[in-house]
């Protein structure tokens, strides 16, 4: 309608003019100002629309009537995004602002450098001038962050390993990686709930408490020392650590470093949003604290057990990895190159341990994986076998608590003999039962048998306990603190 006005009121060659005069009025007088965000600018392409287009895809719901889909490579998950000349409010800072999706057909090119794509496209972003200085700057710092947490999300995660020895890769990295899709979560794992919960609370505080770690001056970076018989666990906590936090995890395979510099190389090639681990730490290297006092006599010169792990357990003596280098790698200056760094440790014997390495600030949480309790095997029914609670009969919950513990039976083995009878439920658990009474019998004519002994657990701990008297000088209990465990982990 004004168009048609216009034509009839003004002769076609005074109708531009007038265009350009109302649009300066208007602008004038409007109380918004605007920001266009071009896909390309100039020749490259723009880093802020691409940021623009995932948060928006945070804030664009499925509900909208037309969404344009969009897959980025290597990514598992489609992101939602505003369709052609669409517009979406945003509220920042109790600010609210208005995008809206602009996209015109480019002129025919002439001659290009760089094809440039037939369609262009823009965000232009609306803000009431007298917000402009207000949010303008915060605001697209902060798109930028959640734009890259975002593509942090829906990327695929990695798993590394410095298998090739030192060799570099062709872009010089000296790690390998594959993607890492392993299933297991902290829904999946079968342990006590409240040590569960306390992990999942310490993960989550560490992720989101960067401004706590600057101002308190430590390195962002946290040790979690995992330890326990052999299926309890310890790689699966691992893999739902990283797919709680949804970081990368570099496996460390300690046995192809050959130097402490190689191993500080590995260590900057490291990203941040990660887990760096280290399995079986006590065969990798040798670093037993009694070794030690045998070889020096003294607890400050680490240094001097150069060459005894790998070189004197497998005959090599070119293995020149010490304790001084693996401590510096998890709490020294160099650990800090990079942040929000998970460095993980794992054990079948914590007792093998150099206590320098067990200490807070390298191994901040200790986390004992034991064989199965109730609470773990009733976790294990409902994953395995879809048992609810109260799916179970009373006779049979009883039994299985009275039996559970005495049994010392890891949750390697109560998955495997539910996998192996899961199309029947009932058999499964009569089996398991059965099994757990004869684990029973045999552990306490063992019991008998190893006479003052007790347990392997027991004897595990009465090691554990001695290790830590002799750090602390009796002082056992401020350490037990530390360590996150149930009271009938032992
Ligand atoms: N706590 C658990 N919850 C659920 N499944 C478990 C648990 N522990 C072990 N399993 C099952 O047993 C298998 C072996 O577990 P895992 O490799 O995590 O044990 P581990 O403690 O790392 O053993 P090792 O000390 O030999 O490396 C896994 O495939 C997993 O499915
Ligand atoms: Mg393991």
């Amino acid at each position: 309608f004004c168009q048609s006005l216009m034509n009839s009121v003004f002769p076609p060659e005074l109708r531009f003019a007038f265009l350009k005069l109302f649009n300066r009025v208007f602008k004038l007088f409007s109380t918004f100002c605007y920001f266009d965000i071009t896909e390309i600018d100039g020749v490259n392409t723009n880093e802020l629309y691409n940021a623009v287009q995932l948060y928006l895809s945070s804030s664009v719901s499925i509900a909208g009537n037309r969404l344009s889909l969009t897959r980025a490579v290597n990514s598992s998950s489609v992101t939602l995004g505003l369709s052609n000349n669409d517009s979406i409010v945003d509220t920042f800072n109790t600010v609210t602002v208005v995008w809206e999706h602009i996209v015109t057909q480019r002129q025919t090119q002439t001659f290009a450098w760089r094809p440039m794509p037939e369609e262009k496209r823009g965000f232009t972003l609306r803000i009431k001038k007298k917000d402009k200085n207000l949010i303008l700057d915060s605001y697209l710092d902060y798109i930028m962050e959640k734009a890259n947490e975002i593509r942090r999300m829906n990327q695929d995660r990695l798993l590394y390993t410095n298998s090739r020895g030192g060799s570099l890769d062709s872009r010089g990295l000296p790690w390998e990686s594959v993607p890492f899709k392993h299933p297991s979560t902290f829904d999946t794992l079968a342990m006590d709930p409240v040590k569960k919960q306390q992990i999942m609370e310490d993960l989550t505080d560490f992720a989101e408490c960067q401004s706590f770690y600057e101002r308190t001056g430590r390195a962002w970076k946290r040790g979690y020392l995992l330890y326990g018989p052999p299926g309890t666990g310890k790689s699966s906590m691992i893999a739902a650590m990283a797919n709680y936090l949804r970081y990368d995890i570099y496996d460390l395979e300690l046995t192809e470093v050959k130097s402490n510099s190689e191993l500080r190389k590995l260590l900057m090639k490291t990203s941040s949003k990660s887990i760096i681990v280290i399995e079986d730490i006590d065969c990798s290297i040798n670093l037993t604290n009694r070794n030690k006092k045998q070889s020096t006599g003294s607890y400050n010169e680490p240094e001097m057990l150069t060459g005894s792990g790998l070189g004197d357990d497998f005959g090599n003596g070119n293995n020149t990895i010490t304790l001084s280098g693996l401590l510096n790698f998890t709490d020294g200056l160099w650990s800090c190159c990079g942040s929000e760094r998970i460095f993980v440790f794992t054990t079948n014997h914590i007792e093998k341990l150099d206590p320098a390495l067990l200490r807070s600030g390298r191994m901040d949480m200790h986390i004992h994986m034991s064989y199965c309790t109730f609470s773990s095997v009733k976790i294990l029914l409902r994953n395995y076998l879809g048992f609810e609670e109260g799916d179970l009969n009373d006779d049979v919950l009883k039994e299985l608590e009275e039996v559970v513990d005495r049994a010392e039976i890891t949750p390697a083995d109560v998955s495997e003999a539910l996998i192996k009878n899961r199309r029947d439920k009932e058999r499964a658990v009569r089996e398991l039962l059965e099994d757990l009474r004869s684990r029973v019998e045999r552990n306490e004519k063992n019991g008998k048998l190893r006479g003052q002994n007790g347990s392997l657990e027991e004897q595990e701990k009465r090691a554990l306990d001695s290790l830590y008297a002799e750090e602390n000088g009796g002082e056992e209990e401020e350490i037990e603190d530390n360590i996150c465990k149930s009271s009938d982990d032992y």
